[in-house]
């Protein structure tokens, strides 16, 4: 368990990295501003019986993850869906991968460059699925707000998210219901 945990934060700096440079910063800008090195993992293991109505009920209703980057494995049976385009895509994970799914955190973080996705997990009538998800955010204290160079570099000083320290959102999102992207909305600055 510790060996996967510390492997997993390997990979999902090793992401975040790219993931800097993608937005004209440093590769290490990100690691050092959210200090990912003491950065937050959370892990939740979700189990889904099989359901003799599927169609009437939800595994786990449209979110999206708090944090950066969340990494995600399962037991070979489908169920994961992202939104797109207004359309639920089932997503066949390969064997032996790791699914990746946006966070908010990454969305404040870029000032709306990335987005968190949005996703669900549905249930079947047949079969059960086991999933391992494991979150990947800055360290508890770190105050999340648009990274200040993507700003002064286009030349447009507007902040489209509220700061916020990244433990006072988690409390945020675990006293209310899953439910789309509804944390996030609370600290967007509408666009003018
Ligand atoms: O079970 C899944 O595939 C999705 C679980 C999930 O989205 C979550 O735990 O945040
Ligand atoms: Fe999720």
């Amino acid at each position: 368990m510790l060996e996967y945990s510390e492997k997993l934060r390997e990979v999902a700096r090793k992401l975040l990295g790219g993931i800097s440079e993608s937005l004209g910063l440093e590769e290490s800008y990100l690691d050092k501003d959210l200090e990912l090195e003491s950065g937050l993992q959370i892990f939740v293991g979700n189990y889904y019986p099989p359901c003799p109505q599927p169609e009437l009920t939800m595994g786990m209703p449209p979110h999206s993850d708090h944090g950066l980057l969340t990494l995600l494995i399962h037991n070979q049976v489908g169920g994961l869906q992202v939104q797109h385009q207004g359309k639920w895509i089932n997503v066949n994970a390969l064997p032996n991968s790791l699914l990746v799914n946006t966070g908010d955190h990454l969305e404040i973080f870029s000032n709306g460059k990335y987005k968190s996705n949005v996703h669900r997990a549905v249930v079947n009538n047949k079969v059960t699925r086991i999933s391992v998800v494991v979150a990947h955010g800055p360290s508890l204290d770190t105050i999340v707000r648009p990274a200040s160079p993507l700003m002064e570099k286009e030349n447009s000083p507007s902040a489209y998210y509220i700061p916020m320290k990244y433990k006072d959102y988690l409390e945020m999102q675990q006293s209310n219901q899953l439910n789309t992207k509804s944390c996030l909305e609370r600290v967007k600055i509408p666009r003018s």
